[in-house]
């Protein structure tokens, strides 16, 4: 494998009740970069992320995550993974500084940074408020969190901004950002936001039906479609 990646996906497939959701799918992510993942309602980038981080095991082909295959290393991976996808589940009569001891020491790491962490996703001021009397948004917060307190090398986020508030949106957007260039953090995120991607990318994957089509520098797409994301993403999907 390429050194320089941080994910790499060959001749991908993956089904579910012997249809093929995933169909020889090829993907590979720059170390330290941030890769938009867009794609239409069930093109299939949740199912790519869970097999990046080996919630499900691939039908066939190859994925390496950090070098190492994700499904047969997925426990050691575990610890340099960072990821929310769907809804994240939490200890509800707990609170976030709680949920985040307990995702630490799950990690098998005892010094975390939650205060400042908390601080960063804008939760540093709910104190003992347990989850369960959480808004959407700030479960959303919580996930990112979580994902993020344990320093992972990679971080996976399906659709991290959905929810959340514009200050949030601009907050998270400037996390993102630092996280990849002054914590050597590679990281992918799927959002239907297009705007919102255009902001944070360098490199722009597009899914569709099962397969990634297109995987283009941000900065090339730009200068062909100047007017923005938009126009670029509706020309791979239909052509136009
Ligand atoms: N556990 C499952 N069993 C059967 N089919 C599934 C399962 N999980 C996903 N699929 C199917 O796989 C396809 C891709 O779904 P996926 O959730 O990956 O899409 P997506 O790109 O994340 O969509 P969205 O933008 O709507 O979140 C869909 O047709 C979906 O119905």
């Amino acid at each position: 494998m390429d050194r320089k990646m941080a994910v790499n996906v060959e001749n991908l497939i993956k089904t579910f009740n012997q249809q093929e959701v995933i169909k020889s799918c090829n993907m590979s992510v720059r170390r330290n970069s941030v890769y938009g993942f867009l794609g239409a309602n069930g093109a299939g980038k949740t199912t790519v992320f869970k097999l990046l981080i080996g919630l499900l095991s691939p039908t066939a082909g190859r994925i390496e995550v950090l070098g190492m295959d994700s499904f047969k290393y997925r426990e050691k991976l575990l610890r340099n993974i960072g990821s929310m996808i769907e809804t994240p589940v939490f200890y509800e009569h707990l609170s976030c500084k709680a949920n985040l001891e307990i995702h630490l020491s799950y990690m098998g790491m005892k010094d975390g940074n939650i205060d400042s962490v908390l601080k960063d996703v804008g939760l540093n001021v709910t104190g003992d408020k347990p989850v369960s009397q959480f808004s959407m948004g700030m479960r959303k917060r919580l996930g990112i969190a979580r994902a993020i307190v344990h320093k992972p090398k990679i971080l996976i986020l399906d659709e991290p901004t959905n929810g959340l508030d514009p200050l949030g949106i601009r907050d998270m957007r400037s996390l993102f950002r630092s996280l990849a260039d002054n914590n050597n953090m590679t990281i992918l995120l799927s959002s239907h936001i297009l705007s919102e991607v255009e902001h944070i990318a360098d490199t722009i994957g597009v899914i569709a039906d099962g397969t990634v089509v297109e995987e283009v520098d941000l900065n090339t797409i730009k200068n062909k479609y100047p007017d923005g994301l938009e126009n670029y993403f509706f020309h791979v999907l239909r052509g136009k």
